[in-house]
This record gives C-alpha cells, sequence and structure tokens, in this order.
C-alpha cells in the first residue's frame, strides 16, 4: 500500500475540465472556512491496514497492490492475484493526501486530538417530482457519466439540459410509482446512524457524514461539515461494493478538486475504500439474505437466482478500462460459492438495467432476459439489487 497525493492519482480518462462543479452552483452554494490542524498520517494508514486492528477495520482491508489509483485498482492487480485473493479484500484502500507534497504530508507528525469522520458517498436522488429534471441536469451535467470527446467538452451543459428535459418525464413515471421521489436520502441517512452505533458499539467513536454526488445533502455541504467539526482523519466508503468510473470514480474525483483547493483538508489523512464487493461481510450477508428469501418459496430449490445490477456503456468497460463488468462478475460468482458451500445450489442469472440513450450498455439487458426465461419456463425468480448498497 501507498501513501500518494490524489493529484498523481489522475486516471486515464480523466478529463482536464471540471464543469461540473459549477453546475452544482446551480442548485447548491457554500462557504468555505479554513481551519488548520496538525495530522499524523503514517500511523493511521497502518491502523486502517490491519483486518484485526479495531481502528475502523471493517471499513478498511489489506492492499496487495503496490499502486493505489483513483479507478479502484482492482485492474492493477493480474488476474492471478485476483483468483489467489479470493475472499480476501485486495487493492481497496489508499490512503491518499489531497495535495501536491507527499513529503509534507508525513512530516506533519504532531498530532492534536484525532477526530475520526467516515463519509458515505452516494449519488443522490429526487426527494419530490419537482426536483427530477434539476437531479437529471445534475447528473448529465457529470463528465463521468456523459462522457463527451475533449472537443465537444463545451456542449456538455448545453447537452445536459437537453436530455434531462427529455429524460425528465419517463424518470418522472418511475419516481412517481414509487411514492413521488427517491428513498435514497432517507435510507443512506439510516444506514450512516446504524454505522455510528455499530462503531461506537467498538468503543470506535466517530462522526459519520453523507455526501450525495447530484441532490442534497451534496458532498460539499458534508465537506463543509467536516471542517466545522474539525476533523482531522477520514475515511471515504462510497456506498458502491463494485467501482465504477460513473460511480465511485466520478464521486472521488469531486472529493479529489475540494481537497487540493483547500489548505486544511488538503493536509488531513485521507483512506478511501474504493471497492469491497469481494469483502466476506458483504458476501455473506448477500448470501444470508438470498438464502433467507429462498426459504419463503414452496420449492426452493426450483428457484431462479435474478441478480439485477445497474448497467453502464459498454465503452466505459471497453475504452476506458472501467471495472466495473469484471468486480461484478466475480461478486456474483463469491456470492453464488458462498450459497452452494451451504448447500444451496439454485441456478442463477445476471442481467444489466436502466439504459439510456442509444450508445450499446453491458449485455444481456434485464427486459430481454426476463422474457428468455418467461419461454425457457422458469416459474419462480428471486431477483437480487447488487449496484449499490442502499438498493437492497
Ligand atoms: C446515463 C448514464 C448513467 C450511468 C453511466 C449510470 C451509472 C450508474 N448508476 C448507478 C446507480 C443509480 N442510478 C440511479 C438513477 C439514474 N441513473 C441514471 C443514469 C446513469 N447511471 C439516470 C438517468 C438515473 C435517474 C433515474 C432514471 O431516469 O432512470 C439510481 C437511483 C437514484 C435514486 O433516485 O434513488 C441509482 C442507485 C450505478 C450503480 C451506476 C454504475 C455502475
Ligand atoms: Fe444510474
Amino acid at each position: 500500500m501507498a501513501c500518494a497525493s490524489f493529484s498523481k492519482l489522475n486516471a486515464p480518462w480523466s478529463p482536464p475540465i471540471d464543469q461540473h462543479s459549477s453546475a452544482k452552483r446551480l442548485v447548491s452554494s457554500s462557504s468555505t472556512r479554513l481551519v488548520s490542524v496538525p495530522t499524523r498520517a503514517v500511523t493511521y494508514l497502518h491502523d486502517l491496514s490491519k483486518p484485526s486492528s479495531q481502528a475502523l477495520a471493517y471499513l478498511s482491508s489489506y492492499s496487495t497492490c503496490k499502486r493505489i489509483g483513483i479507478a479502484g485498482a482492482s485492474y492493477l492487480c493480474s488476474p492471478a492475484q485476483k483468483r489467489n485473493l479470493v475472499g480476501k479484500t485486495f487493492c481497496t484502500v489508499g490512503v491518499s493526501k489531497y495535495g501536491e507534497n507527499v513529503a509534507e504530508y508525513q512530516s506533519h507528525s504532531h498530532a492534536t486530538e484525532d477526530k475520526v469522520g467516515v463519509l458515505l458517498l452516494n449519488l443522490g436522488g429526487p426527494e419530490t417530482l419537482h426536483d427530477v429534471q434539476p437531479f437529471l441536469f445534475n447528473l448529465f451535467a457529470d463528465p463521468d457519466i456523459i462522457r463527451l470527446p475533449r472537443l465537444f467538452r463545451f456542449l456538455q451543459w448545453p447537452l445536459a439540459k437537453l436530455i434531462s428535459v427529455l429524460r425528465a418525464p419517463k424518470s418522472k413515471e418511475g419516481y412517481a410509482s414509487i411514492g413521488g421521489g427517491s428513498p435514497l436520502r432517507k435510507i443512506t441517512n439510516e444506514q450512516a446512524h446504524a454505522l455510528k452505533m455499530a462503531l461506537e458499539a467498538k468503543n470506535l467513536p466517530v462522526n459519520v457524514y453523507v455526501g450525495m454526488r447530484y441532490w442534497y445533502p451534496f458532498t460539499e455541504e458534508a465537506v463543509q461539515q467536516i471542517k466545522r467539526d474539525r476533523i482531522t482523519r477520514l475515511v471515504v466508503l462510497p456506498l458502491y461494493p463494485q467501482f465504477s468510473i460513473s460511480t465511485t470514480g466520478s464521486s472521488i474525483r469531486v472529493l479529489e478538486r475540494i481537497f487540493r483547493e483547500d489548505a486544511y483538508l488538503s493536509r488531513m489523512p485521507v483512506s478511501i475504500i474504493r471497492s469491497w464487493y469481494q469483502r466476506e461481510g458483504y458476501i455473506k450477508s448477500m448470501a444470508d439474505l438470498i438464502q433467507k428469501e429462498l426459504e419463503k418459496f414452496s420449492n426452493p430449490e426450483e428457484v431462479m437466482i435474478f441478480f439485477s445490477a445497474h448497467g453502464v456503456p459498454v465503452s466505459y468497460v471497453e475504452n476506458a478500462g472501467d471495472p466495473y463488468k469484471d468486480q461484478m462478475e466475480e461478486c456474483i460468482y463469491l456470492i453464488m460459492q458462498n450459497l452452494k458451500d451451504r448447500g444451496v445450489g439454485n441456478d442463477h442469472t445476471l442481467a444489466y438495467q436502466s439504459r439510456v440513450g442509444p450508445v450499446q450498455w453491458l449485455k444481456p439487458y434485464t427486459d430481454e432476459v426476463l422474457v428468455e426465461l418467461g419461454q425457457k419456463g422458469v416459474k419462480s425468480l428471486l431477483a437480487v439489487p447488487v449496484r449499490c448498497m442502499t438498493c437492497y
């Protein structure tokens, strides 16, 4: 594992201009207050990387990669490394300082009282139908979501406006059918509270914050609160088990910018959990849930387990090196292995949903697979969402 400055971790797909920061200012404003607190980064790095350590150990993991990167790093490991490490976590945690000078970062060794924060990152969602179009604008204005060639970047905002207006009616229908808004904020807040309680029960008092990428509370707001609370060390946990450029990558990019531009934050030691789809606890809890639900069927062994993942455009994987598909497939494999070890040998399928626009997305598509399964005579199906921690 390495300490690294964020500025040195830019992935190949980083666009040079982050238009999103200004995009978000259209719907959110925040003021910056600078507080300077000396920190002690290196010891924290060690605490966090011991799985047996009580220091937030279950949020962290061993890393076997020599480098860390903003890209979730698992594709810095060879496939053989990956296989050998099944069941263990690898390449998921990096401790980064959001500034330029790593040497300076390590020299700040006289700490005041440490105050640890955990920042949960999520997508955010419209709370009312009125919010849907501006939420969609924020989403499509993200250059990690609509990936335009550099020459056409000036079109990002006009396109975001156009697509958000065109998409809004369909999106609104979806949100109307689930009560008129996204439950993401409420569920994420509940998870933040549960995490705080669980850590406190282990005698690890932390402040837990929620930062959303496209709606309130925005990541910028969470970071302002982190500063007001004078947090001295931060663990960043994106609530997506699998890394994608469009989710964890995008959220980390926003953090990178905020931290780089701020004197106090740029000196803060930060651990980022880039992906955790293969963590034993996660795999086991998914298998537990599936087993419990299967038992509700009259013939559990005949049920098809249907893993439903959010898709990404194929170009993310094939051209930009997004590890999302590989991580998703490995995740499903591990869950099914865990079930097999318990004697649960059901058939399973993975399909991708939520296509937007005319480009090719990861296949097979959910709607097509469902029809095929029906044609094959599959009578019972257990749908298992595997896209984000809040989607269960
Ligand atoms: C247009 C490109 C999109 C990409 C790429 C994408 C990746 C991606 N998204 C999630 C998780 C969620 N997405 C959600 C909503 C949503 N996503 C897109 C578009 C892309 N997502 C849109 C347009 C929307 C809005 C709804 C709609 O109109 O379909 C949500 C729900 C949020 C909520 O309101 O509760 C989640 C969760 C992942 C995991 C992912 C890449 C792997
Ligand atoms: Fe999405």
